[in-house]
């Protein structure tokens, strides 16, 4: 399964996390905006289009910059996540999917509740910005 997700920065380096809804695996779980890469779609394709799904922002793709990687068992699946960082896009980031949404200093994500295969990918976050 392949999954991209953003680490949106913003002018003072906080990053957007989404709550994962009720009656979702995970629910309860923070995460960075994203989703599956669907056919016939390129990653950067895919994360542009979740972008404007979830959060109402318009993002080019030159804004993509990939950061970081996980690989792991997903119930009787395997997750391979990509994760970019964006500085730049139009629009201001609604929450139109999630049951909520916050934008946290990158050293505040260590505390929230993560999928697993988010854990490693923040550490990497704190070392790349
Ligand atoms: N967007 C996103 N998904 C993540 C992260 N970490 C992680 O394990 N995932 C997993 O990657 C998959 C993302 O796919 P998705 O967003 O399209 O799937 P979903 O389960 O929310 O809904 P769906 O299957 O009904 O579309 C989910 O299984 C999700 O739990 C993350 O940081 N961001």
């Amino acid at each position: 399964m392949f999954v991209v997700a953003a680490a949106l920065v913003d002018q003072k380096n906080n990053i957007l996390v989404q709550q994962r809804p009720e009656g979702k695996p995970m629910a309860g779980l923070w995460e960075f905006p994203g989703g599956k890469v669907e056919a016939g779609e390129t990653p950067e394709d895919a994360l542009i289009r979740e972008l404007d799904e979830e959060l109402g922002l318009v993002v080019k793709t030159k804004a993509l910059s990939p950061v970081a990687f996980a690989s792991e068992p997903l119930g009787s699946k395997h997750l391979l996540l990509l994760l970019y960082t964006c500085h730049e896009w139009t629009g201001q980031a609604v929450n139109l999917e999630a049951a909520a949404m916050q934008w946290l200093p990158v050293q505040e994500l260590k505390h929230l509740d993560m999928p697993p295969a988010d854990q490693p990918l923040v550490e990497q976050l704190l070392v790349a910005l």
